[in-house]
Formats: structure tokens, sequence, C-alpha cells
């Protein structure tokens, strides 16, 4: 290992361990993100080729980047060797390369969290090489879709937290900040922060199998007093730990708190939650969010979505059941099926334009179908067939095949709409577009005199450009409610109010949102996506560092930013978490909301392991406990 990597005394977790989750995640689960990422780009295609202009560079494009996704889930099934991530442009992979030529390593004998990380850079580097597809979010339709099924577990806790929040600024302004100190404030931190970790459980990449049902279940947690005892109990290091964050909030007059984001859609809304009652205390007065500078275990909040969940907010009907289920626009419910994003069948053959293996049969040859009123692919025609998981594993080609087509019962509901797959938000035919999104939303905007974004998309109001900014702006934020329309809902009304606090510098977002997708960023941000554990962060990012010590709290979310603290490494569960955490403990406090969802740990007592072993042999990996821990600064 180069010499800015601490290397922890006990071993990595890896698949060599054919009993671990590291071994099942590189087996099942990364195939299965795979073959995802290749139904997303499909549907995109799909999306293309009824496009009223020609898109065949686009859509041949498209095959060229499925197939080397279907090589590289090839190569992972077979063990081979991680090979060198090309410079695509972006952040550079050197570091990710370096290592790679020291240990040769392949899928299932490098270290997990190492292979994990490297599994989406590579992927970055295949959209990042494209000339049409290079601010393409593969994860977005997923994304979306999920975040869109969440509207009736987030309308219960804005309504909670508008009230609280307004509750705290009254107390504010009567008493100062000794008005919102003591065990009450206390309690509803509690409250918000484990609303916070248990939006943790949403995660895209674990929830492979689970509906939206299962996740609006999951999700259910609210508020309630009984829930959260209810669901305290699978916090197996006890929430002592929250209390020494409060104090530390309470005590300080510094008025900076950071969160290192996790998953996008309803977590980071239980994060948006926090922060606004943060700031509603004056304890706080400036939260900043560190979002990942590419699309990051499927579900990890890029700066695009940290941008578009504060406009998807703002819509009325971004949460409207139609809308969740993509049957907006009056389409049927057989024909939404018929539309579903995860082709069950790809068949036919398809004329290969020169030298792409393209999806489609030229445009001319399309059209002169169309006209005799044929479908625009020969019925019966030979192919591959894939499940919606890729579970056949090896995909063989037909003799003869040139390349892939589209099943044609696709052809017959699709939308004549162009969607573009040049906007990081495009999501294929099976949900809402975002421009579509848009397009309501400027509509709606127009009426409720909301800022709106520009009709394609392409250039959304960054944060830092958000509207307005000025006293009325200033003010609306801290405490009046927003006059955003009779329709609004409170989970309006708090966003309105974090548009203000973006444009008020209270809200901050550590990457611009404009920025490209997987492109180099300042500040050391990238660091969140290299290779490095968070023990290197002293050494491999000093400037981020430097950043971070500014912080009275960071707040680490999620199972991923929990692997890397340890170094995802193999320690006894009673090892000390400071202990794990390395070179890094005690530069700053820190507070870790995890659930459990994969196979390291640390913090424990030796009891506490004994019990859960105990009571559920899967606690480590089913995200239905969670750990956490306060780590006070002492550098
Ligand atoms: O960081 P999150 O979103 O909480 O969880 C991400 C993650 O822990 O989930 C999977 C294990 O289930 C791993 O592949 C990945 O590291």
């Amino acid at each position: 290992m180069p010499t800015d990597t601490w290397t922890p005394p006990v071993p990595l977790w890896s698949a060599t361990d054919k009993q671990s989750f590291a071994y099942e995640s590189t087996a099942k689960r990364w195939p299965e993100i795979l073959a995802g990422v290749i139904s997303a780009l499909h549907n995109a295609a799909h999306a293309l080729s009824y496009s009223h202009s020609s898109q065949s560079d686009k859509i041949a494009e498209a095959s060229v980047i499925i197939e080397r996704l279907s090589k590289l889930k090839h190569d992972m099934g077979r063990d081979h060797k991680l090979e060198p991530i090309p410079d695509d442009g972006g952040a550079s992979p050197a570091g990710y390369n370096d290592v790679l030529q020291q240990e040769g390593w392949t899928w299932f004998n490098a270290p997990w969290l190492f292979a994990e990380c490297y599994l989406y850079r590579l992927l970055r580097s295949f959209f990042a090489q494209s000339k049409h597809w290079q601010t393409y979010d593969p994860f977005s339709s997923q994304k979306l879709s999920a975040f869109r099924s969440s509207g009736s577990a987030i309308n219960q806790l804005a309504t909670t937290v508008e009230e609280l929040v307004h509750k705290a600024e009254a107390a504010v302004s009567n008493g100062g900040r000794a008005a919102t100190s003591g065990d009450g404030w206390r309690t509803i931190f509690h409250l918000l922060a484990q609303a916070s970790l248990w939006g943790n459980a949403t995660d895209l990449s674990l929830l492979t199998s689970l509906s939206h049902a299962d996740i609006q279940t999951l999700q259910s947690g609210g508020l309630s007093a009984e829930a959260q005892a209810e669901r305290a109990r699978f916090i197996l290091t006890g929430t002592e730990s929250l209390d020494e964050a409060w104090a530390r909030i309470e005590s300080e007059e510094n008025g900076r708190v950071d969160i290192v984001l996790d998953n996008s859609g309803f977590e980071l809304l239980t994060d948006l939650l926090l922060a606004d009652w943060l700031l509603s205390t004056g304890h706080v007065t400036q939260v900043v969010f560190h979002p990942k500078n590419m699309p990051w275990f499927v579900s990890d909040v890029t700066p695009a979505d940290f941008a578009h969940t504060l406009e998807a907010l703002l819509s009325p009907t971004f949460f409207s059941p139609a809308a969740a289920t993509g049957s907006s626009r009056g389409r049927s419910e057989s024909r939404q099926r018929a539309f579903q994003a995860s082709p069950a069948v790809l068949s036919g053959e398809a004329r290969a334009a020169k030298g792409s293996g393209a999806l489609q049969m030229s445009e001319e040859e399309i059209e002169e179908r169309k006209k005799r009123g044929e479908s625009p692919h020969p019925r019966g025609s030979r192919g591959l067939v894939m499940d919606a998981q890729g579970r056949t594993g090896e995909m063989e080609k037909p003799k003869g095949s040139m390349g892939l087509a589209l099943d044609p019962s696709y052809f017959q509901s699709a939308r004549s709409r162009t969607v573009s797959p040049s906007r990081s938000y495009v999501v294929d035919a099976s949900v809402t577009s975002f421009s579509a999104l848009y397009e309501e939303e400027n509509e709606d905007a127009s009426r409720s005199g909301l800022p709106s974004s520009t009709s394609d998309g392409s250039t959304l109001n960054t944060l830092s450009s958000a509207s307005a900014g000025g006293a009325d702006e200033e003010e609306r934020g801290r405490s009046r409610r927003p006059d955003i329309g009779t329709q609004s809902t409170p989970i309006m009304r708090l966003a309105q109010r974090w548009k203000a606090h973006v444009a008020a510098g209270r809200f901050v977002c550590a990457i611009e949102p404009s920025t490209p997708l997987g492109a180099e960023v300042a500040g050391g941000e990238g660091f969140w996506c290299s290779h490095h554990s968070f023990a290197d962060l002293p050494t491999a990012a000093p400037e981020l560092l430097a950043e971070l010590k500014k912080s009275k709290l960071v707040i680490f979310k999620g199972d991923l930013n929990t692997r890397k603290l340890l170094s995802d490494a193999r320690w006894p569960n009673s090892t000390p978490f400071a202990v794990a955490m390395g070179p890094l403990a005690g530069h700053f406090a820190t507070l870790v909301l995890r659930t459990c969802k994969a196979d390291v740990c640390a913090g424990l007592t030796q009891e506490k392991e004994k019990w859960v072993e105990a009571e559920d042999a899967k606690w480590r990996v089913n995200g239905k406990w969670a750990i956490v821990v306060y780590v006070a600064p002492t550098k």
C-alpha cells in the first residue's frame, strides 16, 4: 500500500471469506446492481428512440456502454484482475491505479471496501469517456422513484418538524440560546437524530429486492416517542452518545455543524430536517453538507441530487400518487406496467449501425416501417433473454445477432418525448422525467410565484444561484411562513426555508451543485470517493481536514462512511470506536449515525455483542440494527 495509507493491525474484510457479506456482495449484489444499470441505460435509450430529432448517435453510444457493462459483469463473475481505471478527464484515478499496480488484486481477493469503491469509480469512467452520456447518472431513475414513493413518510415528518422549528425560533426570539437548552430540547435532538439515523435504512444498494411499499414501511418510524422508544432497542450502542453530541452543540459558541451525507431522497430529507431544527435552536448558525462528486453506491447524494431535492420538494405534484407510480398524464395502469423500467425480455436482432452494435435499425428503416404501419422491429427475432436482475449470468449472444434490441412491445407505449441523456438527472421513460417535472414545476411555479428552473432542466437552479437572498428571503427563511400559495404543504414550506438558508449561506453544499459529475473538485471533497479509508484523511486530504476542524460537530451518516471510518477491518466488535478510527480519531468532534449493513463493527460491549448474536444472526448486515457513536475532540 502507498505511504499515505494507514494499515490497521487486523486484516481487512474481503470476499475471500465466503461466509462474509463481502462475498455475498461480490458474488450476487454487485452483478444485480450492474444489471440495474444496464436496464436503466436501455430504458433511457429506448425513450430516445422516440425522439422527434435523430438520436441515433446517442443510442448507438448507449449500446457501446451496455457492452462494457456486460463485460464488466462477466469478468467480475470470473474473478478477473481489477483493470486500471482509464484517465477519463474526471477526478484522477491514479490513487486506485497505483494500488492496483502494487497489489494486482482480483474481484474476489481484493479488500471489499477497495473493490466496491473501485467498482463505482470504474462505472463512472464508462460514462465520463462517452460523448453523449457524460453527465448521465445511471442511478437517477432509481433514486427518483424511491424518493417519490416516500411522500407519506415525508409529510408525516414535515408536519411535526415544522411545528418544532417554529417553537424553537419563538423560544430563541424570547430568551436567546439559553431558552433552547436543557432536557426538553435534548429530547427533540434525540428524536430528529434518530429519524436521520433510520432514514439511512432506505438504501437502494441493499434493497435490490424490496418494493417501494417495503421501503415505506421501513421509513414509517416517524417521530412519535413510542416509535422511537421501540426502535431505540435496535441501537446496539445505546443513545448516550446523542447526549454527548447535544452537550457539544449546546456548549460551543462556534455555530458550524458538518454532515457527511449518505443516501439521497428520504435520508437526505431527514438530514435537512435535522439541520433546519439545529439552526432554529440558535446553537447552530451554519450546516455544511458533504455530497459525493459522482454517482456512488447507487443512492448516495450527488451535488445534482442536493439541488434537485430542494426543487422537487417545492413542487405540489412531486409526491402525488400519480407521480409516485409514474402513471401521470393519464397513462393507463396497464400501459404503465408495459412501460416498466426493467426489460423482462431483451429480444430481436438489430441491424447494427456501422461499428456500433446499435440498439436500433437505421432511422430511415424505422420511418419506412412506421409508414407501412409495421412495428419498428421484426417480431419473433432471436435474441438474448435476461431477467430484470440479469440473473442469466453470462451474456451469451445468439449466433449472428449483431447487438441488442428492446422488445417491440416497448415501442407501442413509449411517449414521444425527447429525453436527452445529456442531463445528469435524465430518467428512463418509465418514470416522470425531471424535465417533465420542471415543466409541471414551471406551470406551478408561475402560479405560485416560486422561482422556476429552466424548462430544459439542463441549467438547473444551483444552490448558490438560488432565488432571492436579501432581507425578505432572509426573513422568510427565519420564521414567517412563506407565502407559497394556498396549496402549500408543510414540506413545501420547509423547502422554501431551506432555499432561503442556502441563499443566506446558512446551508452550504460543499460541492457546487452545477459541478459536472465526476469532476475534480476543490477543497479535498473528492476524498470521499477516493480509494482511501478515512483514517488517511489527515495525510491524504489535509485541506479537507482543516475545513472539518472548523466544525463543532461532524456527523457521519450511514454504513459506507462508517466502513471507511473503521478501514473496513476485522476489528473485534468490542474495540473502542476511537481506536478503530486510527489516526483520524480526535481531530474533530464526531457523531456516527449508522444502520448496520456490512460486516465491520466496533464500539459494542461484549455483553451487547453476545446478546445480539443470539437475537439475530444477520444483525451485521440486514439494516435492522444500528450504532450511534460520539468521539470527542482531543487534538
Ligand atoms: O452507506 P450506506 O448507503 O448506508 O450503505 C452502503 C453499503 O454499506 O451497503 C452495502 C452493504 O449492504 C455496501 O455495499 C455498501 O457499502
